[in-house]
């Protein structure tokens, strides 16, 4: 559904030069749902950018649903779904009119464009708002109308940039839901745009982790986890942090033991079985544990891993692109 080779982009601004997008390969299946993870500032919405033929790549090739990127655009407009960050709503503008006059800008005859507009209404769970100017929406619901226009015409990939960005808990995991429910019943590709960890991790089939314009790693959640060595065990001692580290060091398969004032840090293949025998130990030579805790290896530590920085770095900051955006 997506193949791109050597994708890149140079943005020029007073003869300053920025290399967005480094030169990038992948491939995406169709049917599946993809995520492009990385931090604010590594690319990701230029590439979406580039995917959706809103900007012209300055190195590479891309087949985009079955049309060529740099000699087909509109054939890939035609095939795409595209809902922008900021999503594409009028303020004033009632749920229903904005479904369908986006139904019929794709030339869709008004009776289909109404039924269209009222069975993405019921998928997403806006019936009953039909009627309601966009501005009186909650964030959730407004993504959700973002996600209904994006979807109008039935594209056989949707592109989705950032589609929680700025929403409570509650309604990501909403979104996320619906999300999954349009991909099963419609069974559409998804190619989306995140720098949360959770988001990543719970609804995507495989991630694409960038930074600084490249693709640092790529995999399922869990293989990507894998790559992690095991769990991070951390240990608050009453005293004799650094025996205690010594002999949190003999334990099986333990390793990455660091040691700072009262607390011991380490990584085992399994924190549930090593715990027992730690507790043991250290009971054994007369230290008390004052707390402990037992830290599955995350999509971060992989990040951490390959970068030497971590993911939640980025997770402030969203103005930033929208000045980007804006230039
Ligand atoms: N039009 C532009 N002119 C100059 N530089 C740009 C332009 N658009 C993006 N950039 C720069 O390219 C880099 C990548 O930006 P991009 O918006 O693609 O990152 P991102 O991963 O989408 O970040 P975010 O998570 O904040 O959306 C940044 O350094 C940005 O400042």
């Amino acid at each position: 559904m997506i193949t791109v080779r050597g994708l890149a982009r140079r943005f020029t601004l007073r003869g300053r030069t920025v290399d967005a997008v480094k030169g990038i390969d992948f491939d995406v299946a169709a049917g599946e749902l993809v995520g492009f993870l990385g931090p604010n500032g590594a690319g990701k919405t230029t590439t979406l950018r580039m995917l959706t033929t809103l900007l012209r790549p300055t190195g590479g090739t891309g087949t985009v649903a079955g049309c060529d990127l740099l000699t087909d655009p509109q054939g890939v407009r035609r095939n795409i779904g595209y809902v922008p960050q900021g999503g594409s709503t009028w303020p004033e503008s009632k749920v229903a009119e904005e479904i369908e006059l986006q139904a019929r800008l794709y030339g869709l005859s008004r009776a289909e464009a109404r039924r269209r507009g009222a069975l993405l209404a019921e998928r997403l769970d806006l019936a009953g708002l039909d009627q309601r100017p966009a501005k009186t929406l909650s964030g959730g619901q407004r993504r959700r109308l973002d996600i209904a226009l994006g979807l109008v015409h039935e594209p056989a990939l949707v592109f989705l940039d950032e589609p929680t960005t700025g929403l409570d808990p509650q309604s990501r995991a909403n979104l996320w839901d619906h999300v999954r429910r349009m991909r099963a019943e419609q069974g559409m590709t998804v190619f989306l745009t995140t720098h949360y960890l959770d988001e990543a991790d719970a609804l995507c089939d495989r991630i694409l982790v960038t930074d600084d314009g490249t693709i640092v790693a790529e995999g399922t959640p869990e293989e990507l986890k894998a790559r992690v060595s095991g769990d991070a065990v951390t240990v608050e001692v009453a005293d004799r942090a650094t025996e205690a580290a010594s002999l949190a060091e003999r334990l099986t398969g333990a390793h990455e033991v660091t040691v700072t004032a009262d607390t011991v840090r380490f990584r085992v293949p399994r924190g549930d079985v090593a715990l027992p025998e730690l507790l043991r130990v250290l009971d054994g030579h007369g230290i008390t544990m004052t707390s402990v805790k037992v830290n599955r290896p995350t999509l971060d530590d992989v990040f951490l891993g390959l970068t030497g920085r971590s993911l939640r770095d980025g997770e402030t900051a969203p103005q930033a692109v929208e000045a980007a955006h804006a230039a």
